[in-house]
């Protein structure tokens, strides 16, 4: 091989995440970068982000690749992607970490994911799974952080994703016309990047649920009643109006990100601020599913709590003699219901956020570098 792997930094539902270090005189490579993981046999999900950022090209605010390679290691084979290192790890483990961002933050951010969203779009794809743990922070000149996209897995060319009219995201973060089986297009992201922006800005997840609710009640809201993510009241008035355009139910209303980007909200934020630490801890969930109210509530909760990233092909259900539904309310019970991939809560994620500052370190010396 041509680098090392060290310590894992992180585990999703596909792939393990860890360092690695390339070996001396590897000139295509950085000295550290992030290697993700899995068994080749349970690797297309992988395999398609490869194929998706190879086909991308270079886009500042879009996770670089630095291509892919086989290893066997303690006799399994593995599929490897070879990753730009995220020194500051996911949004979703900065907000844990240290609660809701100060809005100079909200707004820097989002200006940089607009940026990378535009690209995506302008060139045709969908990426399918906006949410902040695959929004990752980079380091960059003056010891900042610098958010940027990753994690394309689900991401898809625009067409193929209209065409196939399949789930395909984390249910919480999901625009009310994918719940009901309709168009998947760019502005699907919209609505999951003003749910990111919710996250940040509040240090909660967009959609709140009551004690008593369950995530079929709620995801009947998202798609059903005209109830849009409740805009944080600690945004600034711009702030709040910048997320009633990404909250449009009608996403041909909805607007693009490259009419968000002139919006007075990010317009102009390239300012660069530097690591916050809030005193309170946030309550923002581990996975779409989580929420502490729901902890507490007497009421046995049919929900899974961990990881609910899947990609399900409305077709093959519909052709299986297991799957037969109609309507969209059917569909929502099927998301919450049914064949619910890989719920378990992973440890990585306590790793991830105890490694915070070990992660702080390694950035703070990989931007003197
Ligand atoms: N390039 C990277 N640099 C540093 N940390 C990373 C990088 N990519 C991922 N991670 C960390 O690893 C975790 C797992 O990443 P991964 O993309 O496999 O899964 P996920 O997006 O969290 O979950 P899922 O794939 O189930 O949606 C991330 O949440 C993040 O903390």
């Amino acid at each position: 091989m041509t680098w090392v792997r060290g310590g894992t930094i992180g585990r999703g539902s596909f792939a393990t995440v860890s360092l690695a270090v390339s070996r001396a005189g590897e000139d295509r490579f950085p000295p550290l970068m992030a290697v993700k993981s899995c068994g080749v046999e349970d690797s297309a999900t992988l395999r398609n982000e490869t194929q998706v950022l190879s086909r991308l090209g270079d886009c500042q605010e879009v996770l670089r690749c630095y291509g892919d390679e086989y290893s066997c290691e303690g006799g399994r084979e593995l599929y490897n992607v070879l990753l730009e290192y995220a020194a500051g790890g996911s949004l979703a483990d900065y907000v844990r970490d240290f609660g809701a961002l100060v809005e100079s933050d909200v707004k820097r951010y989002t200006r940089s994911i607009l940026r990378g969203l535009d690209y995506i779009h302008g060139v045709g794809f969908v990426h399918c799974d906006v949410k902040l743990q695959n929004l990752l922070l980079c380091s960059s000149n003056d010891s900042v952080f610098c958010a940027k996209i990753g994690d394309f897995g689900l991401a898809k060319k625009a067409e193929k994703v209209a065409e196939k009219k399949g789930f395909r995201g984390t249910p919480m973060y999901m625009a009310p016309e994918c719940l009901s089986g309709e168009e998947h297009s760019a502005a699907a992201d919209i609505w999951a990047l003003g749910c990111a922006v919710v996250e940040m800005a509040s240090g909660k997840p967009a959609w709140q649920c009551q004690p008593g609710t369950d995530a079929n009640a709620l995801l009947f809201r998202i798609w059903g009643g005209k109830a849009s993510p409740e805009t944080p009241s600690e945004l600034s008035e711009e702030g709040k109006d910048f997320l009633e355009k990404c909250f449009l139910r009608d996403p041909r209303k909805r607007w693009t990100a490259e009419m968000l980007l002139d919006h007075p909200f990010v317009a102009g934020t390239d300012v660069t601020v530097p690591l916050k630490q809030s005193d309170e801890a946030s309550t923002s969930p581990r996975s779409p599913f989580d929420f502490p109210e729901w902890a507490s509530d007497h009421t046995p909760s049919p929900t899974p709590d961990s990881e609910a990233c899947f990609d399900r092909d409305l077709n093959s259900w519909l052709n299986s003699s297991s799957h037969s539904w109609t309507s969209p309310a059917d569909r929502i019970r099927q998301l919450v219901t049914d064949q619910t991939p890989n719920w378990s809560v992973s440890e990585s994620w306590f790793a991830v956020r105890n490694n915070f500052w070990i992660r702080f370190v390694i950035f703070y010396f990989y931007s003197c570098y």
